[in-house]
């Protein structure tokens, strides 16, 4: 690997009660690496998404973000640590009676002061953090915009901007483009690339198209029932292997 591992497992399971929905599962995500998670529905995709920015605790094995393990972390230096992590969630969760501003502002959430947060509720607070965000994502246009009057696609462009406003070292996307056309698929792809490059920001993200996950990863990890079934560069991933993932 190019470098140290930001985020890394070492034989994670993760059991819902008796369901077993991670099994044994070891790997390293590098700093500015682009890394597409795929696999059939179920296959575990969301939950190793929730355990890498630490919202889900492993039933065993140990997860470690920019080198601290997270089950050992006191409730503060987890959320410092978490701070470093974006997620963008399947659901979006956005608050859609709030106008678009404050969706973005919520990205400074966990910097801010309780008291800070609400008053940028009434008067937004530092607005060229998320005209930027805004610009980047490429509609500034819809600042004030209440949130539910947005497309799909615009409201998925409000949550990249909340992330990019609170500027983390990896961006955990959960299937971003699983309601999207395929033009809006592609920009929101590309968008993704886009911010994480300059920056050499890692992208985890996971699709269940297999063809974005080749065109715009250079990492693709393959689970099955909960276990990795392979983790390799793009290059050498066969038609014979993405067969095998998707064979009932
Ligand atoms: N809260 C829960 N309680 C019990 N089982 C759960 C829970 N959340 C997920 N599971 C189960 O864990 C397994 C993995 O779910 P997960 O959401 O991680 O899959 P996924 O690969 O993201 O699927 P999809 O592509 O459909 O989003 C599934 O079998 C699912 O039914």
């Amino acid at each position: 690997m190019s470098s140290a591992p930001v985020i890394s497992l070492d034989r994670v399971t993760f059991r819902f009660g008796q369901f077993v929905a991670l099994a044994d599962v070891s790997l390293h995500i590098g700093m500015g690496q682009r890394v597409a998670l795929v696999g059939s529905s179920g296959a575990g995709k969301s939950t190793l998404i929730r355990l890498m920015n630490g919202t889900l605790q492993p039933t065993q094995g140990e997860i470690r973000a920019f080198g601290q393990e997270l089950s050992q972390l006191k409730p503060q230096r987890l959320r410092q640590i978490q701070r470093q992590i974006g997620t963008i969630y399947q659901q979006l969760h956005l608050v859609d009676n709030l106008r678009v501003i404050h969706n973005v502002n919520a990205g400074h959430l966990g910097r801010w002061s309780f008291w800070k947060a609400l008053i940028s509720l009434v008067v937004p607070l530092d607005l060229p953090t998320a005209t930027n965000a805004l610009t980047q994502v490429g509609i500034l246009e819809k600042l004030y915009e209440r949130t539910d009057r947005l497309s799909g696609g615009q409201q998925q462009r409000v949550a990249i901007a909340r992330v990019l406003v609170q500027d983390p070292l990896v961006i955990l996307a959960d299937e971003p483009i699983s309601s999207l056309d395929p033009q809006l698929s592609r920009d929101v792809m590309e968008l993704l690339c886009q911010i994480c490059e300059p920056s050499n920001r890692s992208l985890v993200v996971s699709l269940h198209n297999i063809e974005f996950a080749l065109r715009y990863c250079d990492r693709i990890i393959a689970l099955r029932h909960g276990r990795l079934l392979f983790d390799a560069p793009t290059g050498s991933v066969s038609n014979e292997m993405i067969a095998d993932l998707y064979r009932l």
